[in-house]
């Protein structure tokens, strides 16, 4: 932290603008643990057989890794010479209970699984206001400069913080003084250790946030203290935007790459879990319990009202964000159909900051439209975000309810985040399991850097057009105008 209170930035790799193309494994392992459905198999039965290990030997991992890191093809199980000494419960190769395994020279190790939860965080008191917009504002993924401007990030981090620090502590006051995402985080983070120790799997878990404390940087301090052999890295948002799982997939990648003992360590990303049955079904479940409260639940508009992103990131950079979003409401409502609810729904998306287009439609002009055109009943579905957070807390219950109820809007609802919801918990805590046979270190995926290499080539070209025309628009008194209007 300097004096400002802000989290000193982490060097930049040239690939910083699409991470995920330097963990190329990474990106399979969301379809790996769908298609890896196929239940664990029984520890107990394991249990009271011989001991079972695995040979950590590179041959066993790189034909789990040619496999598509199907563990029913990986490791090769050994009988283990010194048995009694392992885990008895030890399944490693058959099932995800990674527990312990022998090295090449037959020493016992023990396996230590790390789950690594990362989030956005927020400002604990209002005098964490402005370093917290600091930090958002000075991360190269929120404001995307281009290379021959990004001198001027944090200078301008620094000016558009204490500029918008009033009226966000408005509304951080407005909600009690601060965000409540580090509680409940902490509380997801419980309910996950939990769920994974009901179904046989002990894991430390570290929760890593982008811009407040616990910051990533310390929950990897304290990943290396404990020796951690195996992560899994699990992103609190469903859905990937470069600026929020990408941003702090990016602060991992840049840690990782400069440590030996992290760029050996086995890690498994899973970059978006929306798709995830438990999570489509948990959503389901909430928005039917709101339904059941207004008098006629058929004929409420479902509202979906996700967090916005400049639009330039979904056009420009690639960002998956809005088909992963349209593809998330799609589940949800097919479930809801399969349930027997037939409700209009609409999506829209809030939140927008700068004089810069975002995606589209906005929620709060919509809100207006389906008042205009007579919509009497609506229901609220923070979709892009599974804690309470300020934009959940203020601008939709009590900013877009005003709006709405004076647009015309009679009957309004807001589904609750999901929070513990204890089967969205229990199905992240699967999506863990899921992904743990996969995971690879950084180091064996260092093949990506030419391609990497090459992507900076094109990158760098976009760039050079790119600072020019921001140049010119930065410089126009329109273009100013309209910032201060929006920002402050
Ligand atoms: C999926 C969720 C989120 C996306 C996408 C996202 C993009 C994004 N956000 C900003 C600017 C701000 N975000 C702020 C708070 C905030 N953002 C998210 C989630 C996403 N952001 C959450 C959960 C929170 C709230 C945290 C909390 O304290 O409860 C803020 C600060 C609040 C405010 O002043 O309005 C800003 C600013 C940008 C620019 C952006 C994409 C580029
Ligand atoms: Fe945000």
């Amino acid at each position: 932290m300097d004096a400002t209170g802000a989290l000193p930035q982490t060097k930049l790799s040239a690939s910083n603008h699409d991470f995920s193309r330097s963990f190329p494994r990474a990106r399979s392992v969301v379809s790996v643990a769908r298609r890896s459905s196929v239940a664990f198999q029984q520890p107990d039965k394991l249990r009271s057989r011989e001991l079972l290990v695995v040979s950590s030997s590179n041959s066993a991992n790189k034909g789990m890794a040619a496999s598509g890191g199907s563990y029913l093809s990986g490791p090769v199980l050994k009988r283990n010479p010194v048995g009694q000494a392992v885990f008895a419960a030890s399944v490693v190769g058959v099932g995800p209970y990674c527990e312990g395994f022998v090295d090449s020279h037959l020493h016992v190790t023990e396996e230590k699984v790390g789950v690594l939860l990362l989030n956005l965080g927020g400002p604990e008191t209002l005098n964490d206001v402005q370093p917290f917009l600091y930090n958002l504002f000075a991360d190269p993924d929120i404001i995307r400069l281009p290379r021959p401007f990004q001198f001027l990030q944090k200078p301008l981090a620094k000016l558009i913080s204490v500029l918008r620090a009033p009226k966000s502590k408005e509304g951080y006051a407005s909600i009690g003084g601060g965000s409540p995402l580090r509680k409940i985080t902490d509380e997801q983070a419980d309910g996950i250790k939990m769920a994974l120790e009901s179904k046989g799997l002990t894991a430390n878990i570290y929760i890593g946030m982008r811009y407040w404390y616990p910051f990533t940087e310390e929950a990897i301090l304290q990943i290396k203290k404990d020796k951690i052999t195996k992560l899994v890295v699990l992103p609190l948002y469903p859905q990937f935007s470069i600026s929020t799982t990408g941003s702090s997939l990016r602060v991992l990648q840049n840690i990782f790459s400069e440590d030996a003992y992290l760029s050996r360590l086995p890690i498994a990303i899973i970059q978006s879990w929306y798709q995830r049955e438990g999570y489509i079904k948990s959503m389901a479940d909430l928005i039917g319990e709101e339904l059941q409260k207004f008098a006629k639940p058929e004929e409420v508009m479902i509202f979906f009202s996700a967090h916005g992103v400049p639009l330039t990131y979904v056009e420009d950079a690639g960002d998956p964000y809005k088909d992963q979003m349209e593809d998330c409401i799609y589940l949800i409502m097919q479930e809801l159909k399969a349930r027997g609810s037939y409700n209009d729904h609409t999506l829209a998306y809030q939140s927008r900051v700068g004089p810069v287009q975002w995606l589209k439609p906005y929620t709060d002009e919509v809100l207006v439209e389906l008042g205009q055109k007579g919509v009497k009943s609506l229901l609220a579905v923070p979709v892009s975000f599974v804690s309470e957070h300020i934009e959940t807390l203020e601008e939709i219950d009590m900013e877009y309810k005003e709006l709405a109820l004076e647009s015309g809007i009679e009957n309004w609802g807001r589904v609750p985040a999901l929070g513990c919801t204890s089967s969205f918990i229990t199905d992240l805590a699967d999506a863990v399991i899921e992904a743990l046979p996969s995971a690879k270190s950084l180091s064996t995926t260092r093949s990506s850097s030419e391609e990497a290499d090459h992507d900076f080539l094109s990158y760098a070209i976009k760039m050079i057009f790119g600072s020019v025309l921001a140049f010119v628009l930065l410089l126009s008194p329109k273009v100013i105008t309209a910032f201060r209007n929006r920002l402050f």
